[in-house]
């Protein structure tokens, strides 16, 4: 195994993403501060490694990127485990995030679908009811998108078909957004710490 070439490859994903993806990633973290001046709640889902990468951002904002200040409302869709294994056993698996948007998203939130190949179907799904619901949808992908690429007002997609190196992008583009939440002029209400 040629680790000097894994680098590489990551290396080089990460600059094809510096060229194309920039203004993706700022539409992105607008949409996220804009929400959280009103109020709204960041909503992140995933299968697998995305499931590990939307708790991880869930977490940034509920407890702290860098800065201090109060914390943010974003829930990761795929911690709980009896809601899931009452949906999947019930419903079935496609609905396991479907049915979460429905009863917890309203109008204004934002719903972040991790997809690597676009194409799981209990993401793509809730991202249709998110719609639904009139919340803006946002899909962090690769390889040529899949299906949340058209159905998602935003669409990153990261260019490579290699699932690891999507995630790991999507990693960066995830504290990006954290880094741009925590260093644009908050208003008061979000960086006010309550004792
Ligand atoms: O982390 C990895 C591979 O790096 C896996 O767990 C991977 O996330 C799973 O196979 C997912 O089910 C893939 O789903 P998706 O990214 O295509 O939506
Ligand atoms: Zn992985």
């Amino acid at each position: 195994m040629d680790i000097y070439q894994l680098v590489q490859s990551h290396l080089s994903v990460i600059e094809q993403l510096q060229a194309h993806n920039l203004k993706g990633i700022q539409e992105f973290a607008q949409v996220c501060q804009k929400a959280l001046q009103s109020g709204n709640t960041l909503f992140f889902m995933g299968n697998g490694g995305s499931a590990a990468d939307s708790q991880h951002l869930a977490s940034e904002f509920v407890g702290r990127f860098v800065k201090e200040r109060r914390g943010l409302p974003a829930v990761a869709l795929n911690t709980d485990t009896s809601i899931l294994t009452a949906i999947g056993n019930d419903y079935g698996f496609e609905n396991i995030f479907s049915r979460q948007v429905e009863a917890l998203v309203n109008s204004g939130d934002v719903v972040v679908g991790l997809s690597t190949s676009g194409k799981s179907p209990n993401v793509v799904k809730a991202i249709e009811t998110a719609k639904a619901k009139g919340a803006v949808t946002v899909g962090l992908t690769g390889d040529n998108g899949g299906r949340l690429q058209g159905l998602c007002d935003i669409c990153i997609v990261v260019p490579t078909g290699i699932t690891a190196r999507i995630q790991e992008a999507h990693i960066l583009i995830g504290h990006i957004v954290c880094e741009y939440i925590d260093q644009e002029d908050l208003p008061e209400c979000l960086k006010t710490v309550i004792p």
